[in-house]
């Protein structure tokens, strides 16, 4: 069943000296527990197309709904993580952080005001992210794999339907990101919400999703692609090199 549905979309950045169009004529149906990478050159339009399928932006014409309802703006049905490490508050702990989006009215955020059953939702997400012994951190004692990792369970605490991440993994280093990726791979599976994911990574695109939208060019052309793979992926076997090979002639091909 199609859970997010974008029909006809045209989208151009207003600029002093005229319009800077992105997207021309996009239409793309997202299935429920989908999870669809978004890949491409720098510039070609990635992170306008997130912004607009999460309702951050309004496109200049064309419609996008989600399960038959237009959307207009964010809310909390999506989820947005930004690759900046930089997302969480930086004078509340990983818990509040996680906390936060829900009990914002509460300032300062005194762990017994929580209701029991989001405790025991907030003990679920800390166990399933790994951030249990972090849990009464700073982020500034946080490594940056850590900080997105709490980034990510703040998005899953308000139990979204759609998770929208924009190079979440882009500023981590090699094993960090392996293990972020692995990380994101399990909670997909065991919560079973869609996700749309940019990335510049074509063998992060290839591991991770089921879909790939790819946008072939700077001139606003893209396809979409099945992933074949079957899952476990490895992303060391001839299949994997194959396909990583013919994507990227696809996004070279200008
Ligand atoms: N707020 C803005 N105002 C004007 N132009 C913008 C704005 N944001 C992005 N652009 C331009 O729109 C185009 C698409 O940008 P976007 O960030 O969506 O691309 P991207 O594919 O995500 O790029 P990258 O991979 O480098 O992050 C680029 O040419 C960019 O310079």
């Amino acid at each position: 069943m199609s859970i997010l549905k974008a029909e006809s979309l045209h989208f151009a950045y207003d600029l002093d000296k005229g319009k800077h169009p992105v997207l021309e004529e996009l239409s793309l149906e997202i299935d429920d527990g989908e999870f669809l990478a978004i890949i491409g050159p720098s510039g070609c339009g990635k992170s306008t197309l997130l912004r607009l399928l999460s309702g951050f932006l309004r496109p200049g014409s064309g419609k996008i709904s989600r399960k038959g309802r237009d959307v207009l703006r964010p809310d909390r049905a999506g989820q947005m993580i930004f690759q900046d490490f930089n997302q969480l508050f930086p004078w509340l702990t990983v818990e509040q952080n996680i906390l936060f989006p829900q009990y914002r009215f509460l300032l300062p955020l005194k762990m017994k005001a929580v209701r029991s059953g989001d405790q025991s939702r907030l003990e679920g997400i800390l166990e399933v992210t790994g951030l249990n012994s972090f849990r009464k951190y700073l982020p500034h004692q946080l490594s940056g794999g850590l900080k997105q990792r709490t980034a990510l369970a703040r998005s899953l605490f308000a139990d979204p339907q759609i998770l929208f991440l924009d190079e979440p993994f882009g500023s981590l280093d090699a094993p960090s990101r392996m293990e972020l990726q692995n990380l994101l791979l399990r909670v997909w599976k065991e919560k079973k919400r869609t996700v749309l994911f940019v990335t510049h990574d074509i063998s992060e695109a290839l591991l991770l999703a089921d879909r790939l939208l790819v946008f072939e060019s700077r001139n606003r052309r893209f396809g979409l692609y099945d992933n074949p793979l079957p899952r476990p992926r490895d992303r060391h076997c001839d299949e994997f090199r194959k396909r990583k090979i013919e994507l990227y002639s696809l996004i070279e091909s200008d």
